[in-house]
């Protein structure tokens, strides 16, 4: 099974980001990918006043034409994350599961949402503009059971250890990872959460620039069940692809037992 992850750097034309992630998924599928991961915020970086005027309704004329691509190459699409229309005040940052055949299969809204102030140099705050979402989302698929996640929610190892124990072995982690902290955490968080887990962790970043002064810190990646990168995006757009193994998952579980070992008797998630 080939998974393609996607490193776009998407800008304040939804339009043209929208289409260059349908450049980047026939390419993908052109080179044999089964399975298609892109960036969060895919549809739009810039300013985020404007999410509001951006949104749309899922299913809306984004979704449908990531379903119609998906079923037109007969692969799976996780399409990043997305604007979605919320309370006429905030907007969701929603990511998606498409089967082969067109069909969403799973809508997950982004949980932990990025506030952080690194005063003067670098700061965001999610909350003015998006709403959390509350539901683990999971879906079963011909490569395993998987479980959908977005950026700031790698910091919080609870939930991908709640989606390890419900069953999923590959977790996606759709990502705008600025360079400020993407550089000293990124590629740890990911691995560790891949090692503790014993899961595929399928990591699309957005690259490049965007307003407001922001700089992505892009690396996209592949990491296996050991935790080591199988893929990594080089520093450019374009896409990168490997060949998941669930039988080298089943080895790395069978070798050490750390599902198992666990002691909930000692301590509470
Ligand atoms: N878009 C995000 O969630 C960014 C998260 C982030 O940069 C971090 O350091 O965590």
């Amino acid at each position: 099974m080939k998974i393609a992850v996607v490193q776009q750097n998407s800008h304040e034309d939804k339009k043209a980001n929208i289409s260059k992630a349908l450049h980047f998924i026939d390419e993908a599928a052109s080179k044999g990918a089964n399975l298609v991961v892109l960036p969060e915020y895919v549809d739009y970086m810039g300013d985020d006043t404007q999410k509001l005027r951006i949104a749309e309704t899922i299913p809306g004329p984004t979704s449908e034409a990531f379903s119609k691509k998906a079923k037109e190459h007969g692969i799976y699409l996780n399409c990043g994350s997305m604007a979605e229309i919320a309370d006429g005040k905030r907007v969701y940052n929603t990511s998606l599961l498409i089967n082969d055949n067109g069909e969403i299969i799973a809508k997950y809204r982004k949980t932990h949402l990025y506030d952080a102030d690194f005063k003067g140099r670098f700061s965001e705050k999610e909350s003015d503009s998006i709403i959390p979402g509350y539901e683990l989302v999971t879906a079963e698929t011909p490569f395993g059971k998987v479980g959908l996640t977005i950026c700031y929610d790698i910091r919080f190892p609870e939930l991908y250890r709640s989606l390890a124990l419900q069953g999923c072995k590959i977790l996606f982690v759709p990502a705008a990872f600025p360079l400020y902290t993407g550089a000293n955490h990124w590629e740890i968080l990911l691995r560790a959460r891949a090692i503790e887990n014993q899961c595929y962790i399928v990591a699309a970043g957005q690259f490049g620039t965007a307003k407001p002064n922001r700089t992505l810190y892009g690396n996209s990646m592949i990491i296996n069940p050991w935790g080591t990168v199988v893929a990594r995006a080089p520093e450019s757009e374009g896409i990168i692809i490997h060949d998941i193994d669930m039988e080298y998952l089943e080895k790395v579980r069978d070798n050490m037992h750390c599902f198992s070992h666990r002691r909930p008797d000692v301590y509470k998630l």
